[in-house]
């Protein structure tokens, strides 16, 4: 039999727990009732709240849970009728608050609805600043699709995402609808009819306001003329500029000429700027707590049946449900213009004006308008103005900005990066240490004319050297990259063309820096006294300061020694591992990046440090194969290991393994970014070459030069092995990969893991799977299309079935750190042994 908890069906605490439904962050005066089931408080306010009331004699919550072991297939309740937990969908009964057990079909259907309601709600702010393809289904109807007047267009939300023009039209047809245009785009809920009468209108908003189509309400919404703009200006006898200033329309819930109904880039990029910073503090050290207790539900939930039940679980309670100590929050020693990194989309205001600056929502809501990012305080004041200066350049450039309807255009989006030139003595006064900026600019070639390019170029070039210069001071401008993206979305991959374009001195002469030849193009800033350099696309933690905190917090929990061989997994430019380096025997960082890499290899050289061995590769390829290597050493070697790296025995199995680590390190991407060197490439060579430029291809042969010379290097290099194994893992909002995550598990060896992470939800879903203990019997992953549809932790949680023999990590503390004030967002730190 199960451990006492699991046998006592009773306890609110056991198996039957039934609230790892994965929830919003939420505000403790707003938590669901089930993230307080484990305080008597809570179930005390249940009694007495709720006017669902059980029969005398019956527990309060009779029947307002699934039964848990009913559910299981491969289980039955013990307790019968008599269980007070319910044993189908008919006999669930709604909780005091109304609400129902969130695992239950009535609450999926509860939450669906309202999340149609809010998106419903959404929708009274839809700000389309961009027009349809003009007619891309070959109607005829040109133009702007729409019709010149735009009191006869409507917008019609809700519509199938898989609809095109076509379908609409036919649908509309069916409704037997009249109607001069109508325009649909696959992939958006949106659709936009014009009409040639006012009666006509009238006619189709009563015949379509309300009508279902499958499971959804269609809501017609008004559209907003982008000539509210053009009218204003013309009224006032100011010129119209930028190409977009003809486009005639933005479909917009907004009555007024320019309401946003309270939406602006300061409350969507920044929607806790408005509490003061404690009260900020205090609200993300809750919303973690909420999600770290879903790690004990889950984990008990994912406990096996007839394991028993790890301390840290049983513990859980005394602690308020979480799975282990929250040390707090480590606020950010700066909190005003504090990113040194902004991506700054182009795209239309509200008026219809060019703009650079932040997204006011989702594209695929219906959101495409774009506010100048001068009221949001994470921005730098230097980046602010780099973006109005390149909104200027763009309203009066001859090549298009962006079109996210048409995917068309040229111009897509700046990237704004800050380098220092020394360690900040004054956090809240960051500005004057900021001594380097690189510029990237986003673009989209295909299908333009080369000359035109060169010379917009060019322009763009004197544009940004003259706006530094004539600011005073003079702003820094160190780096200018164009970076050549085709995609859908603005997120390149990493290894899409760069090319650098030289700065040209502004044409008083006034010394900016200007530089004849790019070498790198490259910026540096300063973490603990070291010295790193940052190319285009290699990841930086955008709030230094904070990050400094970050890091030396991970090197304290880590437990870092001489005998130690420290892991930085998804080591970026390597920061974590190089700034712990003395603190070790050695560090192994593993990085996709191959740029990052690449700056991770200098950031060692030009620090002196000698003890790092950076990997390019995805972890998941080479996770297991490097503990192996590191921790499955002869025999003979072990004593001399653990006294010090200068201790090494090379013995001929090392130097075979030694000889690995080549194919370990070039791996696929590297090799992408070789081959990609070797390949001719006549348009680069010729058409696009900058008469000051370097091209990607330059670029690329000297990434490959450093990756051989990195790759013979590492070959001198013997293996070692260190007693003390410690990882400490950084990865990406999506957390861990599945392999990455099964070999730490596996691998007894690995007794210590520190887990950084800027999703405190991934953080919890793979805690799952490192934390649970493993089955008996291990389960085969069967590819369920029902897992598409499953939240993180309900995946791990089935994953955790299949997790080999091996002992389960714990999680030992836990701290928060606030590297993005006045956002929700926030960094969640968590020690786990065994
Ligand atoms: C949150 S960043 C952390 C970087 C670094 N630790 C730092 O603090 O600067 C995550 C890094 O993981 C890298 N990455 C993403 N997926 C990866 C994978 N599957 N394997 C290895 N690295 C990965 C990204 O390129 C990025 O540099």
């Amino acid at each position: 039999m199960a451990s006492t908890e699991i046998a006592d069906p009773q306890s609110p605490l056991n198996g039957h727990d039934s609230t790892d439904q994965p929830q919003p962050p939420q505000d403790p005066e707003t938590q669901a009732p089930q993230d307080d089931a484990v305080s008597g408080g809570k179930r005390k306010r249940e009694e007495e709240g709720g006017d669902v009331k059980p029969a005398a004699g019956q527990h309060p919550l009779w029947k307002t849970s699934l039964c848990s072991f009913f559910r299981r297939q491969d289980a039955s309740c013990g307790h019968g009728s008599g269980c007070r937990y319910a044993h189908s969908e008919a006999e669930l009964r709604p909780r005091p608050d109304h609400t129902w057990d969130p695992t239950s079909e009535r609450a999926k259907k509860a939450a669906k609805k309202s999340g149609e309601d809010k998106e419903c709600a959404a929708w009274d702010d839809v700000m389309m600043t961009e027009a349809l393809d003009d007619d891309e289904d070959g109607d005829g109807d040109g133009g702007d699709g729409f019709g010149s007047d735009p009191a006869l267009s409507k917008c019609l939300v809700h519509l199938p995402r898989n609809w095109k023009s076509d379908k609409l039209k036919e649908f509309l047809s069916e409704q037997g609808i009249q109607y001069k245009s109508a325009k649909k785009k696959k992939g958006m809920v949106l659709g936009f009819m014009s009409f040639e009468s006012a009666e006509q209108l009238e006619t189709a908003v009563k015949a379509l306001d309300g009508i279902s189509i499958g499971n959804n309400n269609i809501k017609v919404a008004d559209v907003l003329p982008r000539s509210f703009e053009r009218k204003t200006k013309s009224a006032m006898g100011l010129p119209l500029v930028g190409e977009n200033a003809e486009d005639p329309m933005v479909a917009n819930g907004v009555e007024d000429g320019d309401g946003t109904k309270g939406r602006s880039a300061r409350t969507v990029v920044t929607p806790l700027a408005h509490m003061p910073y404690a009260d900020q503090l205090e609200h993300k050290k809750n919303s973690v707590m909420q999600i770290l207790k879903r790690l004990s539900r889950s984990a008990r939930k994912a406990c096996p049946n007839g394991i028993p039940l790890p301390e840290w679980i049983l513990k859980s309670r005394e602690i308020g449900g979480l799975p282990c100590v929250l040390e707090g929050i480590l606020a950010s020693p700066v909190v005003n213009g504090y990113r040194n990194k902004c991506e700054f989309s182009v795209g239309q205001s509200l008026q219809g004006k060019t703009t650079v600056g932040f997204m006011l929502g989702n594209f695929r809501e219906g959101v495409t308008a774009v506010e100048e990012p001068l009221d949001c305080p994470n921005v730098s004041p230097i980046s602010c103005k780099y973006a109005s200066i390149f909104q200027e350049f763009l309203q009066q450039s001859s090549l298009p900005v962006w079109n996210r309807f048409k995917n068309t255009g040229f111009w897509r989006q700046l990237t704004v990066r800050e380098g220092r030139s020394g360690m900040v003595s004054d956090a809240e006064n960051c500005e004057p240490n900021i001594s380097e900026v690189m510029l990237m600019v986003q673009v989209s070639t295909a299908g333009f004319d080369d000359s035109l390019i060169t010379s917009e170029f060019e322009r763009l070039a004197q544009t940004f050297s003259a706006g530094a210069t004539a600011n005073s001071p003079s702003l820094p401008l160190t780096v200018l990259v164009i970076q050549d993206h085709q995609g859908i979305s603005n997120a390149a991959p990493a290894d899409a063309p760069l090319r650098s374009l030289c700065i040209s001195k502004a044409e008083n002469g006034s010394e900016i820096q200007a530089t004849n030849n790019v070498a790198e193009p490259e910026i540096h800033d300063y973490i603990s006294s070291l010295r790193f350099c940052i190319s285009p696309t290699a990841f930086f933690q955008v709030n230094t300061l904070a990050a400094e905190k970050l890091y030396s917090l991970a090197g304290d929990w880590a437990e870092l020694g001489p005998d130690t061989l420290l892991f930085d997994v998804c080591c970026g430019t390597g920061t974590i591992g190089l700034t712990l380096a003395h603190r070790v025997g050695m560090v192994v960082g593993i990085e996709m990046n191959a740029s990052a890499v690449l700056d991770a290899q200098r950031n060692a050289e030009i620090n002196g440090i000698t003890n790092c061995r950076f990997i390019c590769s995805k972890a998941e390829d080479v996770m297991r194969s490097l503990l192996e290597e590191y921790l499955t050493a002869p025999e003979k070697q072990d004593n001399d290991a653990i006294e010090g790296s200068d201790k090494a025995i090379v013995t001929d199995e090392e130097k075979i393994i030694v000889t690995d680590e080549e194919k370990i390190i070039v791996t696929d991407e590297v090799k992408a970014i070789v081959k990609e060197a070797e390949k001719p490439n006549p348009e680069e060579s010729s058409s696009h070459e900058h008469e000051n430029g370097k091209t990607a291809c330059e670029g690329l042969e000297s990434s490959k030069q450093e990756l051989q010379k990195s790759s013979t290097e590492n070959r001198k290099s013997p293996v070692q092995c260190y007693k003390n194994v410690v990882a400490i893992v950084d990865p990406p909002r999506s957390g861990l990969h599945p392999t990455v995550i099964k070999a730490l598990r596996t691998h007894p060896g690995l007794r210590r893991l520190v887990y950084i992470s800027c999703n405190p939800e991934s953080l919890v879903a793979n805690a799952i799977e490192l934390c649970t203990p493993s089955p008996d019997k291990i389960e085969k992953n069967k590819n369920n299309r029902a897992w598409r549809n499953m939240s993180s932790a309900g995946l791990a949680r089935h994953r955790a079935k299949s997790m080999p023999a091996s002992e389960p990590f714990r999680p030992v503390k836990a701290m928060a750190v606030d590297l993005f004030p006045h956002t929700v967002h926030c960094e969640l730190v968590m020690l786990l042994e065994r």
